[in-house]
């Protein structure tokens, strides 16, 4: 059972359109996927690029429906553009989530990433970090998550496929290198079970540091097929390799338990990009909620 004083439960945006590849769910308003969040019985939502630049404006669609932001993602370039750079447009993100309720930021190193890349199969040539770029990503994330701190905000950094973080050892080395107070985990099951790591085992070892969590689920004969076929990320995505909690192979009792256990207090968020025109999103996040209704009291 998980407390619902202290977890709250979110879905992305990103199974209403998919901002990777926006011709998936391309019909799909603004206004229809907050409603439909709303109205399958979730909390908040992540910030999609159809969602309004204006907070103010942003903020009044949410309240109306009883939901509130508590994310986006942001790209940092960490390892190949000046910090001042990246670290302008970073305030700048934080300052919009600050100002519509979000005090969680999810960062990912795209700095070499493969995983908006069609021509690149995901489990093929993926870029492996130096020494030098292992530190120049911790220092300036550690600056970062400071300048976040000092907002009253977290940074939480996501693994993720086809990035500089993606393996266990990187998983592993990152958080040995990173400074505790500064930086914390976004831990996403479905990329682990993707990347072939078991999600229990991460979530276990680092859920003292993890400030929030997506849950994405993975059919893991596709994802076979995914590397068996050569398929990029992308691919991947449309084929179906994610779906939602409960629809596909990831074990999810486990986790549940140990956030239980754990005291975590943050967000759950599901999180399973795949085609809306297989997968209808209002369908999908019923399912969803319905699931971890029955596995945790939610
Ligand atoms: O958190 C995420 C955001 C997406 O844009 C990304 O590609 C997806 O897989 C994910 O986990
Ligand atoms: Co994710």
């Amino acid at each position: 059972m998980l407390d619902n004083n202290k977890i709250k439960l979110g879905i992305s945006q990103i199974g209403w359109t998919n901002d990777d590849m926006p011709d998936l769910g391309k019909e799909n308003t603004f206004e229809q996927t907050i409603s439909e969040i709303a109205l399958a019985g979730f909390k908040a939502s992540e910030v999609g690029a159809k969602y309004p630049d204006d907070p103010a404006v942003l903020k009044k669609a949410m309240d109306l429906r009883g939901l509130t932001i508590c994310n986006s993602w942001f790209s940092t370039f960490l390892i190949t553009k000046p910090y001042e750079e990246v670290e302008k447009d970073f305030i700048k993100q934080l300052d919009f989530l600050k100002a519509v309720g979000a005090d969680v930021i999810g960062v990912s190193e795209q700095s070499h990433s493969i995983q908006g890349r069609l021509d690149q199969p995901i489990w093929e040539g993926k870029y492996v970090m130096n020494e030098d770029e292992w530190k120049m990503l911790a220092d300036g994330l550690n600056k970062l998550g400071k300048a976040a701190k000092d907002k009253g905000m977290k940074l939480t950094f996501h693994h993720h496929m086809g990035t500089v973080v993606q393996t266990e050892e990187e998983i592993d080395r990152f958080m040995d290198l990173v400074d505790p107070e500064y930086v914390f985990l976004l831990f996403d099951s479905g990329h682990l079970s993707f990347a072939g790591i078991d999600p229990a085992k991460i979530l276990k070892k680092y859920i003292s540091r993890v400030r929030h969590i997506h849950l994405k689920d993975i059919r893991q004969t596709l994802a076979d097929k995914s590397k068996a076929e050569h398929w990029s990320f992308l691919k991947g995505v449309r084929e179906g390799v994610f779906t939602v909690p409960g629809d596909g192979d990831v074990d999810f009792e486990p986790l549940f338990k140990i956030v239980a256990e754990s005291g975590y207090a943050g967000w759950l968020v599901v999180e399973a990009e795949q085609d809306p025109a297989k997968a209808n999103p209002l369908e999908y996040a019923i399912k969803a909620r319905k699931y971890i209704a029955e596995k945790t009291g939610l």
